[in-house]
């Protein structure tokens, strides 16, 4: 017997960072959308907690009690007084150390999978505690959909959404450590007032109307500057897709990866051509969103 999850990466359509808090954390108003690539995590009775992974970036998956499937079992598993001995298993599409909360994906759907392997009943609340106790990012994994987060970005408040965005993702040839981007940001703005982040409410508007026009115009990350400044290449990246059409250009959370909203399938056809041809990133993907939360597929 075993159970399979489908988990979405996420993009931040806003992300307003605060200043640092005393906890190293920043509190943020982090506006999150869900789009259609996805890792899928399978898990099975074992003798032991095992973790396998397979995908192209596979290889720079920890399979040990650090990867964020194997904690979230141990978390579930600890809060409910049994062991965690399964067998997860990682499909995974989404790049890894992207910005595009790959891991994050993967600690909510081998927590879903394993409260219904285990028959748990725990609740909705119960999952979304152990989910933020995992990471900031881990919630909106299994929620989906598009929400605000606020503190670290783990207190969330679903957003209504009036259509399907269409995008172009451009993975970079390395990845970025989120902690360092972080500190880069706080490195910058040394010495400067930082204001405390709030959502933008014509960013909110487009979203609820489904216009991507209005959602280009309002889209912004704070962690873009940080990003590029550990990453300079990436501004190329940016510039080959406006060129091509794109409405709107971003660095993806953290980064590295790049985001570029776009009108329709057509244009995002032409953007992911051109960004393949300019030969500054490694892979063109192209997803839609908002996407469905952690969804159980196989049981
Ligand atoms: C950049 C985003 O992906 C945007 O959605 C998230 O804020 C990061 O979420 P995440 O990867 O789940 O991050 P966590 O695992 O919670 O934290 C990793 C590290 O990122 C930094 N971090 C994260 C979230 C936050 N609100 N403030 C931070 O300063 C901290 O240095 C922390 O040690
Ligand atoms: N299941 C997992 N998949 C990928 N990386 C994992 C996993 N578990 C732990 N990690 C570690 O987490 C690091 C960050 O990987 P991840 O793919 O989550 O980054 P990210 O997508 O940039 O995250 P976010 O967008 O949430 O900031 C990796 O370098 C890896 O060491």
């Amino acid at each position: 017997m075993s159970v399979t999850v489908r988990v979405p990466a996420k993009v931040n359509v806003q992300l307003a960072v605060g200043a640092a808090r005393p906890d190293g954390f920043h509190d943020l108003a982090n506006v999150f959308l869900a789009v259609g690539l996805h890792d899928e995590i399978t898990v099975t009775p074992a003798e032991e907690l095992r973790v396998t992974c397979e995908g192209p970036d596979a290889d720079q998956v920890p399979l040990d009690r650090t990867n964020l499937a194997a904690r979230a079992a141990i978390a579930l598993a600890e809060r409910y007084g049994r062991s965690p001995d399964v067998h997860v298993h990682i499909a995974k599409d989404i790049p890894v150390a992207g910005g595009m909360a790959g891991g994050s994906a993967d600690g909510a759907g081998a927590l879903v999978a394993c409260d219904a392997l285990w028959g748990t009943g725990a609740s909705r609340e119960e999952l979304l505690e152990i989910c933020a106790e995992l990471g900031s990012d881990v919630p909106f994994s299994l929620v989906g959909g598009a929400a605000l987060g606020v503190g670290r970005g783990e207190r969330l408040t679903p957003l209504e959404v009036g259509g399907s965005f269409h995008w172009v993702f451009a993975m970079a040839g390395r990845g970025l450590s989120t902690p360092a981007v972080f500190r880069e940001f706080d490195r910058l703005g040394e010495g400067t007032d930082i204001p405390e982040p709030v959502a933008s409410q014509e960013l909110l508007d487009a979203l609820a109307k489904g216009d991507p026009d209005a959602l280009a115009a309002a889209v912004s990350n704070d962690l873009q500057p940080a990003a590029l400044s550990l990453f300079p290449e990436l501004a190329g990246t940016l510039a080959t897709g406006r060129a091509a059409g794109a409405l709107a250009a971003l660095v993806s959370g953290s980064g590295p990866t790049t985001a570029f909203l776009v009108r329709d399938p057509e244009s995002a056809a032409a953007v992911a051509q051109a960004l393949t041809a300019s030969g500054t990133c490694r892979t063109v993907r192209t997803a839609s969103g908002p996407a469905p939360g952690a969804t159980v597929t196989r049981h």
